[in-house]
């Protein structure tokens, strides 16, 4: 991590403590090195945990010092004190109490840090026992990373937590001859992948996966175009090249799995071995004990997902806006998921549009019987909305972070599967079948011990107590009836009490200190304190205004209250931890189920969607056609649906011509703000939905599948990386033109616009014809350079269409509708007016309109048309390219003359002829 990155403090201290000493409060040179035996722990555990804040705990609070305390005080606004001095030095201090400190560590997480948490292991009354100046033992249980959480409070219920890692190996002897590959787990509900990537495709991949935090080798980041393209992501973690040793790394996922060899698990490239291995060391590393479960890792099919690079991912908007935000983004338009499951599912679905045609025809028969099928799908939401997050609740449980609403949750999902499972009598598609067979393997036994244990209102900490129902454990029941049966003889002792003394104010009231007492006001305390009640009463306190008393009865009652209540917690935990057992041994079946709920989520959930939304299911072929009728675009479609406004459909055929096989390029141009960018989009981001499985909006769509996705919408700086707008631009340009393939689907809107007029004009007309003609896949381009639409003349498989407008008292009104044809002008006049650019401008920005459209008449750009398309022109011979008509004819006819046979006249003749033809030419 580079330093800029790392925001987490280590005191600049020295490891080796000098003997502990009391802090004095203006220390003597000599006492200024010593350190107290607090401090000295201190520093020993923050020396092993440097790259961490650590949480120190102490009674009822964490507390930070140092530079922990200075950087988590500024990030979590709260305050800075002060807790005696170092080396003469005040030490920095601030503190979180332990009941809030979940809500910071959040805060903190969210911000990048990590945090070590340092437990206290002994009571302090243990510690005394060892001498007076001896310290409770502590040391760090977890190290929280942003990775790594797996508790609610911490996670956003509706978004998966990604842990990431890259691996890099050697492929062969070249400087640039690397392998690389990436693992991945979401932690908290333990899904577990590997997958072989490249260079060039790494962005594209990490920004698919958007992982919380990244691992990754220091070695790889001593790359500078790798570091530099990791600085994108919020939190990348460097570790040690030993992380990514190749040699240990098969037997440490081996160990982890606890299998002899990994066989079984399938066949993985020694770079996704790797990246696995690192995930698995990580996680132990981070969890220090606690054995979370992860499933085994499963490889991506190879060319199975729709590459999408990053700047298209953003540029499209898919599941965040380019301003970070979900609302707005294709995924919050067209989630109508009822589980947190189902929204994790579809955010990756959006992320991963597929390539397998019979997957994704699978996908839409689900889609299509559950828009057939309205009651089975109403059914189905409303049952679905009721099951809680089981995948999730099972990991803490196994974490034994759990709590006893993690078992309902459980109870409660795994129910709601039974039932849900029962939903699919009729022979359904495939994949709702498969989800369907899922939940019912679901173990029955457990829901009914789940069902029989747990209570009606559950507390959130087990240590609370009180979750097991009544009748469930006849020795709990007694022990319970026993203490509560103690408390109805406390009452009866206090009115004996009471009789006996004949003080009729006599409380017995009960505190952690004094246990069960008996409470007088101080004028009836002498009572007490005479004969006889002197030999029942024994004084403890008085209280201003009060005194209290012990009894010996007291004591025995207490000591058998205590006792009952700690065996009925006892009894509880333990019946927990049976039941938390149980659930953990069916991780595997519950798992599985709980992805079920989220895939028939996810089906039901694009149903609805087509239903509500008017979407259809588009007809998925193997070839390169794109034929969309009617098409809309989701985001834009729906924002305009809340304002009353209607969105005009557009068709778009992107599908050979006829005679040809390859798809058609079209050039859409149009005045500023008619729709093109929408239009664009719109066809692409139908593409995204069609392949991750959804209907479309659209009146029909038949779409050939498209193996790589492109974008390059409006312009932005990457200010980071230190390119330009410009430079952003043709880097994404580039990528186009040297990866995209016959079928891939490429959106280039008004390529070129961040330069000069001819140098941007040039490098569109340059790209349309490389795209036409070595591409050669479907595409569609936005252009203000109208000069390119004459192109279609000579390039067979490019069309032109325009976004109508009309023209009204000199105002132009925006109708949105692609048509076939070429735009005359662009308008731009008129938008500026309707944006409100001061009259004067206007003006004026007309009459050199005027100027500079009279002198392109007289130089109108056709004369590009004439010569050949760029990719038609074949390069020349070098000693031909030089060939001149004019100077080949002047040079024959030189070489037909003798100068020695020529009279003075016939001389003079040739040269007058020599100098006609340099004339002529
Ligand atoms: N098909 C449509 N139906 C209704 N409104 C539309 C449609 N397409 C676009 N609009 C509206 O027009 C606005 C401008 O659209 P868009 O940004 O696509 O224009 P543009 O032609 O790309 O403009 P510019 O050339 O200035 O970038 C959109 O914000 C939207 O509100």
């Amino acid at each position: 991590m580079s330093s800029d990155r790392a925001r987490t403090a280590t005191p600049d201290l020295p490891q080796d403590s000098p003997e502990p000493a009391s802090v004095a409060p203006a220390p003597a040179r000599a006492e200024e090195a010593r350190v107290t035996p607090m401090m000295a722990q201190y520093l020993e555990i923050k020396a092993a945990n440097p790259d961490s804040l650590l949480f120190y705990r102490m009674g009822d609070f964490y507390e930070l010092f140092f530079a922990d305390a200075e950087a988590a005080s500024q990030a979590l606004g709260i305050v800075l004190t002060k807790r005696g001095k170092h080396l003469g030095e005040d030490i920095p201090m601030c503190g979180v109490p332990i009941d809030r400190a979940e809500e910071y560590l959040h805060k903190l997480i969210a911000l990048g840090f990590r945090v070590s948490v340092c437990e206290q292991l002994e009571d302090p009354a243990e510690a005394k026992k060892r001498g007076p100046k001896s310290v409770v033992r502590r040391d760090v249980t977890r190290l929280v990373t942003p990775g790594t959480i797996t508790e609610d409070a911490l996670l956003d219920a509706r978004r998966e937590n990604v842990l990431a890692a890259l691996a890099r190996v050697r492929a062969g002897s070249g400087p640039e001859d690397f392998a690389y590959a990436l693992a991945y787990t979401d932690m908290s509900t333990g899904s577990f992948r590997v997958t072989a990537t490249a260079r060039d495709d790494l962005s594209g991949d990490l920004a698919r996966l958007d992982p919380a935090e990244i691992l990754v080798s220091d070695a790889v980041l001593d790359d500078g175009e790798l570091r530099a393209l990791l600085r994108a992501f919020p939190a990348v973690t460097p570790l040690p090249r030993q992380s990514f040793d190749g040699a240990g790394a098969e037997k440490r996922l081996a160990d982890f799995f606890g299998v002899a060899a990994l066989d079984a698990f399938g066949t993985f490239a020694r770079a996704e071995l790797i990246a696995a291995a690192a995930i698995v060391a990580y996680v132990d590393r981070t969890q220090l004990g606690a054995k979370p479960l992860l499933s085994r890792p499963v490889k991506e099919a190879e060319g199975g997902i729709m590459a999408i690079d990053a700047g298209t991912r953003a540029n499209l908007e898919l599941v965040r806006t380019t301003s970070g935000e979900r609302r707005g983004s294709l995924l919050a338009a067209v989630d109508r998921t009822v589980t947190a499951a189902g929204a994790r599912l579809i955010a990756r679905r959006i992320a991963e549009p597929l390539t397998d045609l019979a997957a994704i025809r699978a996908r839409h028969d689900g889609v299509a019987h559950l828009v057939e099928e309205g009651e089975l799908r109403r059914e189905l939401r409303a049952r679905l909305s009721r099951a809680p997050d089981m995948a999730r609740a099972v990991t803490r449980l196994a974490l034994q972070r759990g709590g006893p609403r993690d078992l309902a949750a459980v109870r409660d999902a795994l129910d709601g599967a039974l039932a849900i499972a029962g939903l699919f009598a009729a022979a359904p598609p495939a994949d709702l079948a498969r989800s369907a067979a899922a939940l019912a393997r679901v173990p029955h036994a457990l829901v009914l011990d789940l069902a029989s244990a747990l209570a009606e209102s559950l507390p959130p900490l087990r240590r609370d107590g009180g979750f097991i129902r009544e009748g469930c454990d006849a020795e709990l029941d007694a022990t319970r009836a026993l203490r509560d049966e103690s408390r109805r003889v406390v009452a009866a002792l206090e009115r004996r009490y009471v009789d006996e003394t004949g003080v009729r104010a006599l409380k017995i009231r009960h505190n952690a200190v004094l246990g069960y007492f008996v409470e007088v006001s101080a004028q009836n305390a002498d009572r007490l304190r005479e004969a006889p009640h002197d030999a029942v009463f024994v004084h403890r306190q008085t209280m201003a205004g009060a005194v209290r008393f012990s009894s010996v009865e007291l004591g025995d009652l207490e000591s058998r209250i205590a006792s009952a209540g700690e065996r009925a917690l006892g009894l509880e935990q333990a019946i927990f931890d049976r039941l938390a057992a149980a659930v953990v041994a069916e991780t595997e079946t519950i798992r599985a189920a709980a992805e079920a709920l989220a895939e028939l989520d996810v089906a039901a959930g694009f149903a609805e969607l087509a239903a509500v939304e008017n979407h259809v299911r588009p007809h998925m072929e193997p070839g390169v056609a794109f034929a969309i009728a009617g098409g809309r675009h989701p985001v834009v479609e729906q924002a305009l649906a809340k304002e009353g406004g209607p969105f005009v459909p557009n068709d778009c055929d992107l599908s050979p011509p006829e005679g040809f096989e390859d798809g058609r390029i079209v050039l859409v141009t149009g005045p500023n703000m008619a729709g093109k960018s929408t239009f664009l989009r719109q066809n692409a981001l139908i593409c995204v939905l069609a392949q991750a499985g959804a209907f479309v909006p659209a009146r029909s769509a038949r779409i050939g599948v498209v193996d790589r996705l492109f974008s390059r919408v409006g312009a932005a700086d990457d200010l980071a990386r230190g390119r330009s707008t410009f430079m952003v631009e043709m880097v994404e340009t580039a990528a186009i033109l040297n990866q995209a393939t016959a079928r891939s689907l490429v959106i280039l809107d008004e390529i070129g616009r961040g330069t000069a007029t001819f140098d941007g004009m040039s490098i569109a007309w340059a790209s349309l014809e490389h795209l036409h003609e070595v591409n050669r896949c479907r595409a569609l381009f936005a252009t203000h350079f109208h000069e390119l639409t004459a192109l279609s003349q000579r390039c067979k498989r490019l069309s032109n269409a325009t976004v109508k407008v009309t023209e009204w008292h000199g105002d132009v009104i925006f109708l949105h509708e692609v048509v076939p044809g070429a735009a005359d002008r662009s308008y731009g006049i008129q938008v500026a007016k309707l944006a409100g650019l001061p009259e004067a401008v206007i003006t004026r920005a007309k009459a050199v309109l005027a100027e500079l459209e009279a002198a392109e008449r007289a130089s109108p750009a056709q004369k590009l048309i004439d010569d050949l398309p760029l990719f038609a022109v074949r390069p020349k011979p070098a000693a031909a390219a030089s060939a001149d008509p004019k100077a080949e004819a002047t040079l024959s006819a030189l070489d037909g003359i003798d100068p020695d046979s020529l009279s003075p006249r016939e001389a003079l003749d040739a040269l007058y002829r020599l100098k006609g033809l340099r004339r002529e030419g």
